[in-house]
C-alpha cells in the first residue's frame, strides 16, 4: 500500500503540526499512478492549530471511487509534504473555506504540483495558505452539470456521465446553487462514506435524499449562494461555510481583521458565523509582532554580517528567529549586539554569538521595536527602559528596521505614548524641572519612572534603574511635539540627561503589521 493512503496517514495529520516525513515523492507517484482519476471537486479546507486562532489549511482534491466518495488531501507545511487518500473526512476538525466544481486528472494535478515542490516552505511567503491557494486557482471552476444525484452514477476515471435525469427542466442557476452546496450534504450521505458536513448553522442534515435536496435548495436561497456564472470562482458567505476568508472579507466591515491575504499570506482565521452570531478572531498582538519579527530578519539579515538586537516584546520575535535560523543553518557567522542585558540573555539562550560596540561598531543591520511611529518614521522608544543601548547600537548600523503592529502608528509623537528620557540619579529633580522648561517640550509633565524599568506603569515605589545604573523620566505630552528633532536636541544639550527616546532621522524602514497586511514603509 502507498505511503499516505488511508491506513497509513494519519487522520488530520498536518505539516505544520510536525509531521516527520516528508512525503513529496510518495505522493507524485500516487498522483501519476492515478493520473487517469478525474477530481470533480477542489477545496481548501482550515483547522485550527494554535490557540484557535492561526489555521492550517489543506488542500482536497474530491473524486469517486467504487462510488464512493473518497478525497486526496494535501498538507504543506515547514516538514514538507504529507498526503493522505481515502474515503475518511478530511479533516475531522476544520471547516470547507473554498470549494469548486472542476474536471481536473491526477497527471495534471501532478504536473501542478512538481511545479512547486522545488519552493521551501516560507511562513511569509510560502506557507500553508499560499500553497493552497496556488493549487487551488491552478485549477479552472468547471460547472458540470453533475449534481449530488448524478454523482451517484459517476466514478473514477468517468469524465463523460451527463447530469441526472431528474436536473431536467429544472433552472440552470437553481441547479448551480443547488451543487455549490450539494457536496457538503454528500459528505454526509452514507452511500458515500462516514463523511460529515460542517455547514455553519446546520449541524445536523437530514441523510435522506430528498431532505438533502430541500436542505440543499433552502439553504442556497436563505444564504445567498452565488448564482454566478461558470467559470466564476465562486465563494460562499461566511454564513454557509464557517471561516470562509472571501466571504468574511465581503462582509467584515472594518472590524478586526478582513482577509487572511491581506496579512502576507499568513493563516488568520477571520470571522466565523454560528447560529447567525458572528465570532471574529483576529490575530492577536503577539502574533502581529511575531510577523514583522520574522520578516525582519527573513528579509534583512543575511550570513556573515553583524547585527542589531533590539529590545521588547516585538524585537524578542526578531531575536527568536536569528536563532532559530542560526540552529538551521540558514543563517551562518552572524555577530549580533544586544541593546539589553534581556536581550543578551535571550540571544545567549539561543546560542547567538555577541559582542559589544567596543569590538565591532560597524553594523550591518540593527532590529528593533518602537512605542509610536510618526509618517516620517521619527520614533519614541524607551517604553522597556533599553534606549540609551538602542540608540548608540543602531546609530552604529548602516540599515535600521523598525518592527511594529499597527496600534503604534500616530499622527504625532508625544500623547499616545510618553517620551522616555534617561538621566543621572544625581541630582535627578532638578533635571527634571530643567527639562519641563525646555521650549520645544512646553507642556510636558516629567513623570519619574517607578518600579520595573521595563514597563512605565507606577508598579513599585523605588525609581527604575536602567541597565546603566540610570533613571527613567517618562514626558507626558497632551498634544503632539510640533518639532521632534528640536525637542531631541534640547534634550541632548541638558546636563544630566544620558539620552532621549525621540528616535528621528534613524529608520531605514519600518514593517508593519495591521488588518491591511503586512506593509514596509522605508
Ligand atoms: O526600551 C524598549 C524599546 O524601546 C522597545 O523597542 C519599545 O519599548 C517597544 O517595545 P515592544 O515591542 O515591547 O512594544
Amino acid at each position: 500500500m502507498l505511503p499516505g493512503s488511508e491506513s497509513t496517514a494519519a487522520a488530520g495529520a498536518s505539516c505544520s503540526s510536525g509531521v516527520e516525513i516528508d512525503q513529496t515523492e510518495a505522493l507524485l507517484q500516487h498522483l501519476a499512478m492515478k493520473g487517469s482519476i478525474c477530481f470533480h471537486h477542489i477545496a481548501v479546507w482550515h483547522q485550527a492549530s494554535w490557540m484557535g486562532v492561526v489555521d492550517h489549511h489543506t488542500l482536497v482534491y474530491e473524486y469517486f471511487s467504487e462510488r464512493r466518495l473518497r478525497s486526496l488531501k494535501i498538507d504543506w507545511g515547514k516538514d514538507g509534504f504529507f498526503f493522505a487518500d481515502g474515503s475518511e473526512d478530511p479533516c475531522p476538525a476544520g471547516d470547507v473555506l473554498s470549494r469548486k466544481m472542476c474536471r481536473v486528472t491526477g497527471m495534471e494535478v501532478c504536473q501542478q504540483l512538481e511545479r512547486v515542490t522545488w519552493k521551501k516552505y516560507d511562513l511569509m511567503k510560502w506557507n500553508c495558505q499560499q500553497f493552497c491557494r496556488h493549487m487551488f486557482e491552478q485549477v479552472p471552476e468547471v460547472y458540470t452539470g453533475s449534481g449530488i444525484f448524478s454523482r451517484y452514477f459517476q466514478d473514477e476515471g468517468d469524465r463523460t456521465s451527463p447530469p441526472a435525469p431528474i436536473f431536467v427542466g429544472v433552472a440552470p442557476s437553481f441547479i448551480r446553487a443547488m451543487c455549490k452546496c450539494e457536496t457538503l450534504f454528500a459528505y454526509e450521505n452514507p452511500k458515500h462514506g462516514s463523511i460529515k458536513p460542517r455547514l455553519a448553522n446546520s449541524p445536523a442534515m437530514a441523510p435522506s435524499t430528498s431532505s438533502m435536496v430541500l436542505g440543499a435548495a433552502a439553504t442556497a436561497w436563505f444564504t445567498g449562494l452565488a448564482f454566478t456564472a461558470p467559470g466564476q470562482v465562486r465563494t460562499a458567505p461566511a454564513q454557509a461555510r464557517p471561516g470562509n476568508v472571501r466571504g468574511a472579507r465581503a462582509q467584515s466591515g472594518s472590524t478586526g481583521f478582513s482577509g487572511a491575504t491581506a496579512l502576507g499570506g499568513v493563516c488568520v482565521t477571520m470571522a466565523l458565523a454560528r447560529g447567525g452570531k458572528s465570532m471574529r478572531k483576529a490575530l492577536s498582538q503577539d502574533e502581529l509582532k511575531k510577523m514583522v519579527g520574522y520578516k525582519a530578519v527573513d528579509d534583512y539579515v543575511q550570513s556573515g554580517t553583524v547585527i542589531g538586537l533590539g529590545t521588547g516584546s516585538t524585537a524578542a520575535f526578531a531575536v527568536e528567529r536569528v536563532g532559530e535560523k542560526l540552529k538551521s543553518g540558514e543563517l551562518k557567522d552572524i555577530i549580533a549586539i544586544p541593546t539589553s542585558i534581556r536581550t543578551q540573555e535571550q540571544a545567549e539562550s539561543l546560542g547567538i554569538p555577541l559582542a559589544t560596540l567596543d569590538t565591532h561598531s560597524d553594523l550591518d543591520v540593527a532590529i528593533d521595536g518602537a512605542d509610536e511611529v510618526d509618517p516620517a518614521l521619527n520614533l519614541v522608544k524607551g517604553g522597556g527602559g533599553a534606549l540609551f543601548r538602542e540608540k548608540i547600537v543602531e546609530m552604529c548600523a548602516k540599515k535600521f528596521i523598525v518592527i511594529v503592529d499597527e496600534s503604534k502608528l500616530c499622527d504625532g509623537l508625544g500623547p499616545g505614548f510618553p517620551v522616555p528620557v534617561e538621566i543621572v540619579p544625581f541630582c535627578h529633580e532638578h533635571t527634571m524641572r530643567k527639562i519641563a522648561s525646555l521650549p520645544a517640550l512646553k507642556g510636558c509633565e516629567p513623570v519619574l519612572r517607578l518600579g520595573d524599568v521595563a514597563n512605565n506603569q507606577p508598579d513599585g515605589d523605588e525609581p527604575a534603574v536602567t541597565d546603566n545604573g540610570n533613571y527613567i523620566v517618562d514626558l507626558k505630552f497632551t498634544s503632539p511635539i510640533s518639532d521632534p528633532v528640536a525637542a531631541g536636541e534640547q534634550l541632548k544639550a541638558t546636563v544630566g540627561v544620558v539620552d532621549h527616546g525621540l528616535f528621528t532621522s534613524m529608520t531605514t524602514a519600518c514593517i508593519i503589521a495591521g488588518k491591511e497586511g503586512i506593509i514596509v514603509k522605508d
